[in-house]
């Protein structure tokens, strides 16, 4: 697909970390800081924030949104536009803390299996795993 409009809007600043307003460095603690604001907006006027909307309009609304966002991302992949794909990545990861948060997901519960997955080799996993005759 071209650039959409959203695509072109949601292309990243070049240096996030030198944005005056950043409270924080261009790390991946962002995503725990991003997940506590989210946490922190269930029950609040959703006139005021985005977050407490979307929690507001319930599980399955928040899934649509998580999916149209992944769409968004992986055609911007296909199309090889890497600035829109860090914005459409952007967004995926926040509608993924979106959908922690209404689901009761830690972020610490998903740092915690990609922990116990280090180290092994996808392809290994994949040969360990049971023989499915229906395969
Ligand atoms: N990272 C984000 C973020 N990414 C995208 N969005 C918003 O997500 C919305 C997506 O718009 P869409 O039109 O696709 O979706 P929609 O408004 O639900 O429209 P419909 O599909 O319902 O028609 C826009 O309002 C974006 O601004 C975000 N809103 C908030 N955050 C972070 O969450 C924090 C808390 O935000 P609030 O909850 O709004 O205070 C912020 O400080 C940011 O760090």
């Amino acid at each position: 697909m071209a650039k959409t409009e959203k695509s072109r809007k949601n292309a990243p600043a070049k240096s996030a970390a030198a944005k005056p307003e950043a409270v924080g460095p261009a790390t991946p603690d962002v995503l725990d800081r991003l997940f506590a604001v989210v946490e922190s907006r269930r029950g609040t006027d959703p006139a005021i924030s985005h977050s407490a909307r979307l929690l507001a309009r319930g599980r399955r609304k928040i899934a649509q949104k998580f999916g149209e966002e992944a769409v968004e991302c992986l055609i911007e992949a296909v199309a090889g536009n890497r600035d829109e794909l860090v914005g459409e990545s952007a967004d995926v990861l926040y509608h993924l803390m979106v959908m922690w948060v209404d689901a009761g997901v830690k972020p610490g519960d998903v740092w915690a299996e990609l922990l116990r997955r280090e180290g092994t080799s996808g392809v290994a996993e994949k040969a360990s795993r049971p023989h499915d005759p229906l395969a």
